[in-house]
């Protein structure tokens, strides 16, 4: 099965300011220097999208939000609408990451309908599953992300360009990762899961690996079969460890 290009994408969550554009200018200096070998991308805070987009204009690095309301417009206070990141100048977007799934009562039916709006403005989706360490434990990780693949990805994802990120819960910033053939294992599963919901839609779209990626690890974990790139949180918020990855990819 051909493989598609591995997208590397940095998810910087609530962390940067003005100042910290420099790390968007080093990367894209870097890459200027030295093409990756993979897709490369920076989800900022919503506040940083448009300046950021400046400082990588003319360069490899692509733009991402980290999430999006469902609807186009409306009465909706706090919230960023998938034409609005596009506006901004992104054309990425992660959706249904844990962190909103536990820290905000998102639903896969909700991350569906989030993929539909980004979508329709143009963006490619990024779209989040992962077990908790409970579910880990009980042995339900495959059941876990087949059902969250079933319930997150919309029929309208057939012949878009789209990637899913399987990020263990249990492993987002503690340091801790799935063994390698665990890995390997959900991936599969995961791809199984996209096929049984799209189709041939589902059989090409990148598998990114999420949680406790860093340049010590990348290589390896890139390496597993199924594995189409890394959704890295911590470690792209410098360009020098998160170039570490992207050089592994
Ligand atoms: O930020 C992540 C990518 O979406 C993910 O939560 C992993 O975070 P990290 O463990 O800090 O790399």
């Amino acid at each position: 099965m051909k493989q598609s290009v591995k997208l590397v994408a940095g998810n910087w969550k609530m962390n940067g300011l003005g100042a910290s554009l420099g790390e968007a200018e080093a990367l894209k200096q870097a890459l200027t220097e030295q093409a990756a070998g993979c897709r490369v991308a920076l989800c900022p805070p919503a506040t940083l999208i448009e300046r950021m987009a400046r400082v990588l204009a003319g360069g490899a690095v692509e733009l991402g939000g980290q999430d999006c309301h469902a609807e186009a417009s409306g009465a909706f206070t706090g919230s960023v609408s998938a034409e609005m990141l596009t506006d901004a100048g992104a054309n990425l977007v992660i959706l249904g990451h844990s962190e909103r799934r536990t820290g905000f009562g998102e639903t896969d039916a909700d991350v569906a309908a989030k993929t539909e709006a980004a979508l329709a403005a143009g963006l490619e989706p990024i779209i989040c599953i992962g077990e908790t360490l409970a579910e880990r434990e009980a042995g339900q990780a495959i059941e876990i992300v087949s059902h969250q693949i079933a319930g997150s990805l919309p029929l309208s994802l057939s012949g878009k360009a789209f990637a899913v990120a399987y990020e263990p819960v249990w492993a987002i910033g503690t340091g801790l990762t799935p063994t390698l053939e665990q890995i390997e294992e959900v991936h599969a599963a995961v791809r199984a899961a996209m096929v049984a919901r799209l189709g041939e839609g589902g059989r090409t779209a990148p598998i990114l690996y999420g949680g406790s990626v860093k340049p010590s690890n990348a290589a390896e974990i890139l390496a597993v079969a199924e594995v189409g790139g890394a959704l890295v949180g911590g470690a792209s918020l410098k360009a020098a460890d998160f170039l570490g990855i992207i050089r592994a990819a």
